[in-house]
This record gives C-alpha cells, sequence and structure tokens, in this order.
C-alpha cells in the first residue's frame, strides 16, 4: 500500500486508528478457548466488529511467537484474512527486527513477501546497513523505533552524544539512507512533549504512535504536536480495545472503545480541516 492510499483511507473514515491484535490466550473470552484456533476466532471476531473504525491493524509477533507453530499460524491466517477482506486496511507486524544485511533480508522476506504485511517495526541500533535491505522492498513500510513509549526509552535514546540526542541522530541520519521515503517512525503516546522537535526534523513522515490507552498516553497532546498536513498518524491502541470485556460481547465492546476514539479523531480532523 502507498502512503496516499493510507491518507486516503484516513479521509474517507475520518480515523487514524491502528488496533492492536495482541492476542494473550489468558485475558481472551473463555468460550472461545474451545475454538480448534481459539487466537484466529478471537482476532476475526474483532476485525469484524471493528474495521470500520480503524485504518490499521497492529498485531505484535511476540504474541503469536509466544505459542509457537500454533501461533504463528494464527498470525497467518490472520493477515490472509485481512488481506482477503480488507486490502484497504494497513497492516503493522509489530517484530521489531534488524540484524547484518543478509539476515535482514531474509525477515523483510518473512513479512513482505511470505506474510505480505504492508509494514514491519525495525530496530535502528544496527544502523543503515541492517535497515536498507528492509527499504528495498517497493510500496513496503520500514517503521523505525525513534522514541519509544516505555520508561526505558531514557536509558539510551534520549542520552546525548555529541552534541545531540540519540533519537535525533536516528531520525536525522536515518533520512539519508537509500529509499528512505519507505520509512515511517515509532514514538510513543507518553512522549507527546517531544513531537514538536520530531517533527521538524521529520515534517511528512507517518509516525506509528502506542501507548494511548493501556500506558496512560494523551490522543489530543498526540495530536496538537505530531499532526502534519496529511495527517501522518497512526494512533494504536491494543489491550484498551482488544479486552474491553472478557465476555460474549468483547468484540461489541472492542467496537465501542474504538468508535470512542474513532469519534475524538473525526472532531480533530474536522477541527484542523483534514
Ligand atoms: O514504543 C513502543 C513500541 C511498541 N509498542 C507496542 O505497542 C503495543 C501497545 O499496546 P497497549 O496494550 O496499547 O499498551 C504493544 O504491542 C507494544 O509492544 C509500545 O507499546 N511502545
Amino acid at each position: 500500500m502507498t502512503t496516499n492510499q493510507l491518507v486516503e483511507e484516513i479521509k474517507n473514515k475520518k480515523s487514524f486508528l491502528c488496533i492492536g491484535l495482541d492476542v494473550d490466550l489468558n485475558k481472551i473470552p473463555e468460550h472461545l478457548l474451545k475454538e480448534e484456533d481459539p487466537i484466529f476466532a478471537f482476532n476475526k471476531a474483532i476485525i469484524d466488529a471493528t474495521h470500520h473504525l480503524c485504518v490499521a491493524y497492529k498485531p505484535n509477533t511476540a504474541f503469536y511467537e509466544a505459542y509457537g507453530l500454533k501461533g504463528w499460524k494464527a498470525l497467518g491466517k490472520t493477515i490472509n484474512y485481512l488481506n482477503e477482506n480488507h486490502p484497504e486496511i494497513f497492516t503493522i507486524a509489530d517484530a521489531k527486527r534488524g540484524d547484518i544485511g543478509n539476515t535482514s533480508t531474509m525477515y523483510a522476506k518473512a513479512f513482505f513477501e511470505d506474510l505480505a504485511f504492508d509494514s514491519v517495526t525495525v530496530a535502528p541500533y544496527m544502523g543503515k546497513d541492517s535497515v536498507e535491505p528492509f527499504l528495498a522492498f517497493e510500496n513496503k513500510h520500514t517503521i523505525l523505533l525513534a522514541l519509544t513509549s516505555n520508561q526505558g526509552a531514557f536509558d539510551f535514546q534520549t542520552k546525548t552524544i555529541e552534541g545531540k540526542e540519540v533519537y535525533k541522530q536516528v531520525l536525522e541520519t536515518s533520512k539519508t539512507w537509500t529509499n528512505s521515503e519507505n520509512l515511517m517512525y515509532v514514538v510513543g503516546a507518553t512522549k507527546a512533549e517531544y513531537l514538536a522537535d520530531i517533527r521538524n526534523i521529520i515534517p511528512n513522515s507517518f509516525l506509528l504512535v502506542p501507548g494511548v490507552g493501556a500506558q496512560g498516553g494523551n490522543l489530543q497532546d498526540v495530536c496538537k504536536y505530531g499532526m502534519n498536513d496529511s495527517v501522518g498518524l497512526l494512533i494504536n491502541s491494543s489491550r484498551g480495545i482488544i479486552y474491553a470485556s472478557k465476555e460474549t460481547d468483547f468484540a461489541q465492546a472492542a467496537a465501542q472503545k474504538s468508535e470512542e476514539l474513532q469519534k475524538e479523531m473525526a472532531e480533530i480532523l474536522n477541527a484542523a480541516s483534514l
């Protein structure tokens, strides 16, 4: 999917919501555990109930890898279900990969070709030759961790080296890489006060913003400092949506939480004439 198609979808749906499909078998409704594939059954119900309210889904691969082969199969069924039924929805494999070049190429093939995701999250720590193999894939997007939502972000990312914070160096250096137009960036909703500085460096790039909901990030603050002329934001909420209820009404409860966020987003878009 191109970024123009993503922007169109945001404008059509008046939403820049990304729903995180982080399936934990200890948290899903008990009746689903009797299904042959409880993880996929849960995801399908959530997608069927929420697809009109969001523009992206983000399964975090950890929640599938933890269940071994059956988890990986459920991830495959989920991305196939999305691509077959909702090809207009942007898909993100939150896998936080990155390795020496030939290994990164295999990671990129796994997520862009075999699983056919639109994007994958990648850690910048190993530098240019670990990220460029992902960027080589046309109409696929590499979402680089810039300033993450967790407390540990302050251990390295905000530290100053040679007069500049590491996360700013990640943003500036990554812009010089081949096919850098295929980059997006992760910035945590809990770090909204950094967004003005971030937008000075990367005014046009899309930002994936996790941390609204369970982690306490604020949607209004993120939009105030992070939105650009093309919206430029995908706001993720996982637990706050998919675990809104543990009863048989879980999908409707997820839709209700999604709608609350979507309505707030529609108001923000209208106020910005977008
Ligand atoms: O900086 C980051 C990067 C990734 N994440 C991931 O996003 C979701 C957030 O889930 P919630 O339940 O809405 O808190 C999850 O998959 C994280 O691994 C992040 O939170 N922060």
